[in-house]
């Protein structure tokens, strides 16, 4: 049996800690399926925001109509850009592979728990006094086996399709779809209810709904209810709600239905660690599963799913496990955005959300039309939510649709992170007329309403 300091299984967000153990001095054992650096650089944000960059152009092109500009795209070489992103992908486990020292060994196969301390991999057995589990997540399956997943496009081998059909409405299915539509491969959202990004603030998803209709040909309503696949075509039968049927083809077919666990692969029924309803780890506030000196971090434990927060946590428990930190980490804001065209950030609560919780809170929209730079833009629907604490001007959520939120959002969230208070919004100066000078606006008018409350 080889005898480790930190053994960890899954070479995500923790390869970062297998890095900083490494340089501690430690012994560590890092076991990766796959390719090195997990779902995020392989086969998630990364490629698939390359992808959105592409998108981008592409509608600029396409809209620059609206500022008196006649263009027309001439061609898309589409199997250059799968061609550049699937370089980048093949050289991600070679980088992450060169970020250890000698310190760490990498064991190239499945990890599985003999006992709760023991691993085996490659029929090799191993053991350490701490194990971090980090093994991600995996999309559900399709349900149709020639069908994709996200993981099937990174990287995309084979025929570049020239029609798609996405099924979902999250984040993936929307990127996804955003993207496939605006380098001109013809595509269909399907999207089983009237929602889509169902889980954003309702007036967001509202503007984002009629705007991403213009650029995707969304299907509401509207299941896949009958898959063939023949002739390098799949053919289907559409339902929508009121039963009516049609038939609709196209040469790819894409599920984004959502990510499950990755847990069965681990045989935690050797050990003492529990799961939840939901099949994710349980674990405590400092991240520890049932097993003692067992961890779990990042999707695996099923709480965020965003590689920000698998890097933060991967941070804080490299500091529990090698600085001997004794304090949890408190999330009380966990911001995303959604990189489509409407772009969407947000964080904390959405009006949906305060309103459940039955709390005191006021709600603002502000168009950002004040900052010059937006209006250069010639969007009118881009706008800033504000839900805030009438009683102590606490931020409980901020919501933005409209170009670049994700960036204009960080001055938002550093207020929150370092002394939630709206009035520092109003306060704090700003670059005349940048875009996120549409932020003021928004902020004065969210304090203009706590203090007519307060009188
Ligand atoms: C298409 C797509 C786009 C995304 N875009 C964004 C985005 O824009 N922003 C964002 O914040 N998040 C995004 N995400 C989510 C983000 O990728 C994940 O939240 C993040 O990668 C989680 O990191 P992790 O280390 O917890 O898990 P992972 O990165 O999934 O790593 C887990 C690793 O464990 C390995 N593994 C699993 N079981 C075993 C085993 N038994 N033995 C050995 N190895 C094992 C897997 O092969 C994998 O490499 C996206 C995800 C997808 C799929
Ligand atoms: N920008 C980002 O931060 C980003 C981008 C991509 C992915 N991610 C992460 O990856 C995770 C997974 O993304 P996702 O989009 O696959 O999942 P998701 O959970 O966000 O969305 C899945 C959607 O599919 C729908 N759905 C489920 N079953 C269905 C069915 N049988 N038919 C039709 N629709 C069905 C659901 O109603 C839901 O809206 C997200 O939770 C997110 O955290 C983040």
């Amino acid at each position: 049996m080889k005898k480790f300091d930190l053994i960890i299984i899954g070479a995500g967000r923790a390869s970062n800690l297998a890095v900083s153990a490494g340089k501690a001095g430690k012994k560590v054992a890092i076991i990766e399926k796959s390719t090195l650096g997990g779902t995020c650089p392989n086969r998630g944000c990364v490629p698939s925001k390359l992808l959105i960059g592409y998108a981008h152009v592409a509608n600029a092109i396409k809209e620059s109509n609206r500022h008196f500009i006649n263009s027309t795209i001439n061609n898309i070489d589409i199997e250059k850009i799968f061609a550049e992103t699937n370089e980048y992908i093949s050289k991600i486990d070679g980088r992450y592979n060169s970020r250890f020292n000698e310190n760490v060994e990498v064991f190239k196969g499945t990890g599985f728990f003999v006992s709760d301390n023991i691993i085996k991999v490659n029929e090799q057995k191993l053991t350490a006094p701490k194990i971090v589990i980090a093994t991600g997540t995996k999309p559900k399956k399709p349900e149709h086996e020639k069908a994709w997943t996200s993981d099937d496009i990174f990287p995309l081998e084979g025929k570049i399709p020239k029609s798609i059909t996405i099924v979902g409405s999250g984040f993936i299915a929307c990127e996804l779809a955003g993207f496939f539509s605006a380098i001109g491969i013809e595509t269909k959202l399907l999207v089983r209810s009237q929602n889509i990004l169902g889980n954003e603030d309702d007036e967001i998803a509202s503007i984002f709904k009629k705007e991403f209709s213009k650029k995707v040909d969304i299907e509401f309503d509207t299941s896949a209810i009958d898959v063939e696949y023949k002739n390098e075509q799949f053919t289907m039968i559409l339902e929508n709600t009121n039963g009516q049927k049609k038939q609709h083809k196209s040469e790819a077919l894409l599920y984004a239905i959502g990510r499950e666990s990755n847990t069965s692969s681990l045989k935690l029924e050797n050990t003492s660690i529990e799961i939840n309803e939901r099949g994710y780890i349980k674990r405590d506030i400092f991240f520890e599963t049932t097993a003692k000196g067992v961890y779990v971090v990042g999707d695996a434990a099923g709480v965020y799913m965003l590689q920000h927060a698998a890097a933060y946590e991967v941070n804080h428990v490299s500091k529990i496990l090698l600085e001997e930190c004794e304090e949890p980490l408190h999330f009380k804001y966990m911001p995303h955005a959604v990189f489509t065209d409407p772009e969407i950030a947000s964080v904390g609560l959405t009006e949906q959300e305060a309103k459940k919780l039955n709390i005191e809170y006021i709600s603002t929209t502000t168009n950002w039309l004040a900052s010059a730079k937006a209006m250069s833009t010639k969007l009118k629907y881009p706008v800033t939510k504000f839900i805030v604490n009438p009683k102590n001007y606490e931020i409980l959520g901020c919501h933005m649709i409209g170009p670049e939120s994700s960036t204009m959002m960080h001055q938002v969230l550093a207020v929150m992170h370092i002394n939630n208070d709206i009035r520092h919004l109003k306060e704090m100066l700003y670059i005349h007329p940048a875009m996120s000078e549409a932020i003021l606006p928004a902020a004065v008018e969210s304090v203009r309403a706590i203090e007519k409350f307060r009188e």
